[in-house]
């Protein structure tokens, strides 16, 4: 069998650096306006993934579906089966604070979550998830450089949850600093910490839990131009892959 049971690609057929969208469309979105000479390399189960160039470094881009079960299968079989070493996704969330607005970037230095991905890998631990400091510094560095506005770093909150009703469990959380809920970035951070790789989430805001604005699922797939912009530099960016 060429491939893994969720990815059809053959060895060789990712780069060391990936973008995670959550959504196919964006995926292929990202190969048509990001990579050059881009090539479809899987598309198992309407999952896409395509690998090109970006500033003349090979560069590679797949959907992660949704939801912690979804992106920890993706994230493994690329870090255990195709010699990736970093992962950025690139997706959306619900802004928490009023001080997040629609379309801010947020950068996820921390995912707290309410699903069992942090008591089930490590015996009676409650693991943090956190993203590796080096794409965490490549970002908030390349969002400086670029003279990127409001874009944020701080915790989100990873839920298992799209339609969770639990208002006070988000006051808690936006107490305690959390800018953003989204529901992949702790499954991503557990799984690079687990496969010995480096991961991070650069969200966009595409709509705010207190205020209720939203944007349209076509603006949700194009809005994203910034955070792809930042996560690129950061996959590129000025830390060494170790071999
Ligand atoms: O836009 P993506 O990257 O899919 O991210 C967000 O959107 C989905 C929910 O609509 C969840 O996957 C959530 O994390
Ligand atoms: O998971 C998500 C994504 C966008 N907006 C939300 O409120 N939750």
């Amino acid at each position: 069998m060429t491939g893994t049971p969720h990815i059809a690609a053959g060895p060789g057929d990712f780069a060391p650096l990936v973008l995670m969208p959550g959504d196919p469309r964006r995926a292929r979105r990202i190969a048509e306006t990001f990579l050059a000479d881009a090539r479809l390399v899987t598309d198992v189960r309407g999952v896409l993934g395509y690998t090109g160039t970006h500033r003349g470094e090979p560069l590679s881009v797949l959907a992660s579906g949704m939801g912690i079960p979804s992106v920890s299968i993706y994230a493994t079989e690329l870090f255990r089966h195709y010699g990736v070493r970093r992962i950025v996704r690139v997706g959306t969330a619900g802004a928490l604070p009023l001080t997040v607005a629609v379309r801010d970037v947020v950068i996820a230095s921390a995912a707290h979550t309410d699903s069992s991905i942090s008591r089930v890998l490590v015996d009676g631990v409650s693991l943090s998830h956190t993203p590796s400091y080096g794409l965490l510094r490549a970002a908030a560095n390349a969002a400086g450089q670029q003279g990127e506005a409001a874009v944020h770093i701080g915790p989100v909150f990873t839920s298992d949850h799209f339609y969770l009703d639990r208002p006070a469990l988000f006051d808690a959380l936006e107490r305690r600093g959390t800018l953003a809920v989204e529901m992949e970035a702790a499954g991503l951070y557990a799984v690079a910490a687990t496969e010995g790789g480096e991961a991070l989430a650069v969200l966009t805001a595409s709509d705010h839990l207190r205020t209720e604005e939203a944007l349209s699922a076509a603006e949700r797939e194009t809005c994203f131009d910034r955070a792809v912009r930042i996560a690129a530099a950061a996959l590129l960016g000025d830390v060494r892959i170790s071999p």
